[in-house]
């Protein structure tokens, strides 16, 4: 089965390559991979054709996009979507003025642990179906609110039953009444053998509070060595080793990054330095992921997104959803939030929240190892992921903020809103 898409007011494709038909295509464009007047034929699972609308070829079926326009769906590289519990009361203290510290993760593990299996399962696919209604099409979450083997291995396997991508933070918090460093052990022993054939990625919180650098140190070496790919949240609270550590293990992303010094900077662009560019899937470096939405609900200085990307360094924009920091999908949110707050173009907001989120998961190119499309832009051969906006061009996210600009989305070629 064949779609096309045709009278695409503005399509953002997010992609720039050698390939020479994408080459004449962004030359025909008005900024980098924007094309106007185009079209997209998706066939089953995969983009077939990208043009313009003038020369697209017949489909089974064809979709009149009215000169709407389409974006790559959101890219949302980092989530908490495992979870139960409410934390309202703490958001409430914040906004009257107490800090966000790391311990509140200890109420959400204790609801966590005690809901079903089924209520589990409810929760996160309803979570889920929010985020894609607001156009994401990608999407990668955490465990790290069991934290304990049985809990951890449960919020993995639910993960993958939902979403795309799953990452273990056993090394989230250490719970109550443990000793941290038995509870390191843990998370570096028994817990990530019995939770690595369930996630692709590890992760750290290293953070006061939560990890110390060499506590953070011994969970990133053992999950390396389990053959985990690396992802670190780091320099969220105050400055730290975070971003450090990151750029030292070679993580595929260091997030939140609201504290950071001339060196953090100048490490994370250090590890960009030998990228072959967006078609590579060679030599990537640590992504710098923001995340706008927490930055609002924790009241943080925000993430220096423009000085990162003035200094060299891949950024990407992501939800962090969760119970505690910011209780909201809508990637759409937090790409108005980056041009509004953070100094970015719209083009700069969206390519983060897209090939950005897909560089940071590493599923920018395509036909990886175990056989994934390219995400994150609209290409020839890449999953079919496409966020048609009800307004002609993606400035319309930041020119009208809090509109549900979100008019139709297709998630691997298949029609979801
Ligand atoms: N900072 C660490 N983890 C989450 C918050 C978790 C929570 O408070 O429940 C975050 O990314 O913000
Ligand atoms: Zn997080």
């Amino acid at each position: 089965m064949t779609l096309l898409i045709d009278n695409i007011g503005e399509l953002s494709t997010q992609h720039l390559t050698e390939e020479p038909d994408a080459t004449a295509l962004s030359a025909r464009g008005d900024a980098a991979g924007v094309l106007r007047d185009a079209a997209v034929v998706l066939e089953g699972e995969r983009i077939a054709w990208v043009g313009p609308s003038s020369s697209a070829p017949a489909a089974d079926e064809r979709y009149d996009a009215a000169g709407r326009a389409v974006l790559p769906g959101w890219v949302d590289s980092h989530s908490h979507l495992v979870f139960a519990g409410d934390r309202t009361a703490e958001f409430e203290a914040r906004m009257a003025g107490q800090a966000y510290a790391a311990g509140g993760i200890g109420v959400t593990m204790g609801a966590t642990r005690a809901a079903s299996d089924d209520e589990l399962r409810r929760l996160l696919g309803a979570r889920v179906a929010e985020a894609v209604a607001g156009g994401t099409t990608y999407l990668e979450t955490k465990t790290g609110y069991g934290l304990d083997v049985e809990n951890e291995v449960r919020s993995a396997v639910l993960a993958g039953e939902s979403v795309d991508e799953v990452t273990y933070l056993g090394a989230h918090l250490v719970p109550g009444g443990a000793d941290a460093e038995e509870y390191t052990d843990l998370v570096c022993g028994p817990m990530l053998e019995a939770v690595l054939p369930h996630v692709r990625w590890a992760d750290v919180f290293c953070e006061a509070g939560a990890f110390t650098e060499e506590q953070s140190r011994r969970v990133l070496e053992a999950c390396r060595a389990a053959g985990l790919g690396l992802r670190v949240h780091g320099n969220q609270l105050g400055p730290g080793a975070g971003v450090r550590l990151a750029a030292e293990f070679g993580a595929a992303s260091v997030d939140h990054v609201n504290f950071l010094d001339d060196a953090d900077v100048a490490a994370l662009a250090a590890t960009w330095a030998s990228w072959a560019g967006p078609g590579s899937a060679e030599g990537a470096g640590t992504v710098a992921t923001v995340l706008p939405a927490c930055d609002l609900s924790t009241r943080a200085p925000l993430a220096p997104a423009r000085r990162l990307l003035d200094a060299g360094v891949q950024i990407a924009i992501a939800s962090n959803c969760n119970p505690g920091t910011s209780y909201t999908s809508s990637v759409g949110f937090c790409v108005t939030t980056a041009v509004l707050q953070m100094g970015l173009s719209v083009q700069e907001a969206v390519r983060a929240a897209t090939f950005g989120g897909a560089l940071a998961l590493r599923r920018h190119v395509g036909q990886d190892a175990d056989g994934k499309r390219a995400v994150g832009s609209i290409a020839v051969g890449h999953r079919a992921d496409l966020h048609m906006l009800d307004a002609p061009s993606a400035t319309h996210l930041a020119y009208r903020p809090g509109m549900p600009l979100t008019h139709a989305v297709w998630r691997a070629g298949r029609r979801v809103r």
